[in-house]
C-alpha cells in the first residue's frame, strides 16, 4: 500500500518532529509550517498509487483535434469484446482500422450524451462494423439500439461499465464507472478543472452540481476521471486532484450557481448541425 514516496514522507516528517523538540516554535515553525496538518503527507499518498488495470484489460485514449474530443478504446482481451465510449464521426475510419489491426470486435459504440459540438461517430461506426450497437442514455431523448436507464451495466468480456446519471450539462449526461479499473469516463459533466457548460439543452447548474458530489465525488479518491474533452492538453485526472483543485466545483453551491450562469461562452460552432444528427446517435446512411 505505501510506495516508496509515502516512506520518504513519513521518515520526513518524523526527522521534522525531532527538530521540533530540538529547536521549538521559532526554528521549526518557520521552516516546517506545511507539515502542521500532515497536508504534504497526504498530497504525497493520494498523488501516488492508483489502481492498475487488470492483466487483460486493454485501454487506448485517442484524440480528436478539431473537436477535443477524446474517445475510449476499451476491451478485454481475452474474449476480444471491446467498446467505444464518445467516438467521433471524422475519426471512424481511425477506430475502425485500430479495432480491426487488434483483432477485437467492437460490441457497442457508447455515447456519454448527446454531445453538441460534434457528430458521434457510433451511426457510422455501426454500418462499417456489423453487429456494432450504439448506446445512449434513455433520458438523452436520443434514438440508439440501447438506450440506458440509470445504473445500467455494460457488459463487454469479463469487464463491465456502470451507467451512473449525471444530468447538468444534458439531461441525459452519464458517467461510466468501471469499478474493479478504478476509473470513470466523465463525458461534459466533469472536465479536468472545469465542468460542462450549462447555458443550453436541458442545462442546469444546480444538477451538475449535485451530479458531481453525489456521483463522482463519492468514488474513491484515487480513482482516474477521463472526461469526453480537455482544451489545454490535460489527459486525465483523479477525484482527489478535482474535489480540492477544480475550480468551479471546489465553491460553494450558490456561487458556482452564479459563475455558471455568467460564463458567455459562444456556442459550439457545429451545434446547429450536431444536435440533430445526435439524436438519432449520429449519421445512419
Ligand atoms: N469551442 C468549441 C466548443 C467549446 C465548448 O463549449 N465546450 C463544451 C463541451 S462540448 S458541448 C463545454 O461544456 N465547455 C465548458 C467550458 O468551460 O468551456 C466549439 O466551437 O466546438
Ligand atoms: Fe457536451
Amino acid at each position: 500500500m505505501f510506495n516508496s514516496v509515502a516512506w520518504q514522507s513519513l521518515a520526513y516528517h518524523a526527522q521534522c518532529q525531532l527538530w521540533r523538540r530540538a529547536f521549538p516554535i521559532a526554528v521549526c515553525s518557520k521552516y516546517f509550517e506545511p507539515l502542521k496538518s500532515n497536508k504534504f503527507i497526504r498530497r504525497h499518498i493520494m498523488l501516488g498509487p492508483q489502481q492498475s488495470f487488470s492483466k487483460t484489460f486493454f485501454f487506448r485514449q485517442l484524440f480528436d483535434q478539431e473537436s477535443s474530443t477524446y474517445t475510449y478504446l476499451l476491451a478485454d482481451i481475452n474474449s476480444k469484446e471491446a467498446v467505444l465510449i464518445d467516438p467521433v464521426l471524422e475519426q471512424a475510419i481511425r477506430d475502425a482500422n485500430l479495432i480491426k489491426e487488434l483483432g477485437f470486435s467492437l460490441k457497442y459504440a457508447i455515447n456519454t450524451h448527446m454531445h453538441a459540438d460534434h457528430i458521434t461517430g457510433s451511426g457510422v461506426l455501426k454500418k462499417m462494423i456489423p453487429g456494432c450497437k450504439s448506446i445512449i442514455s434513455k433520458s438523452s431523448g436520443a434514438n440508439a439500439d440501447i438506450k440506458l436507464e440509470p445504473h445500467d451495466v455494460i457488459e463487454f468480456g469479463s469487464f463491465k461499465l456502470d451507467a451512473r446519471p449525471t444530468p447538468g450539462h444534458t439531461n441525459g449526461c452519464v458517467t461510466y464507472v468501471a469499478e474493479d479499473q478504478g476509473i470513470a469516463f466523465t463525458g461534459d459533466t466533469l472536465l479536468i478543472r472545469g465542468c460542462g457548460r450549462t447555458d443550453f439543452q436541458e442545462g442546469d447548474a444546480a444538477t451538475l452540481y449535485e451530479s458531481v458530489h453525489n456521483q463522482i465525488f463519492s468514488l474513491p479518491e484515487n480513482f482516474r476521471l477521463f472526461p469526453a474533452h480537455d482544451y489545454k492538453g490535460h489527459m486525465s485526472t483523479t477525484v482527489w486532484e478535482e474535489k480540492r483543485y477544480n475550480p468551479r466545483l471546489t465553491k460553494p453551491k450558490n456561487e458556482f450557481i452564479d459563475l455558471m450562469n455568467n460564463l458567455n461562452l459562444p456556442y459550439p460552432k457545429k451545434i446547429d448541425v450536431s444536435v440533430p444528427a445526435n439524436k438519432v446517435c449520429g449519421i445512419q446512411d
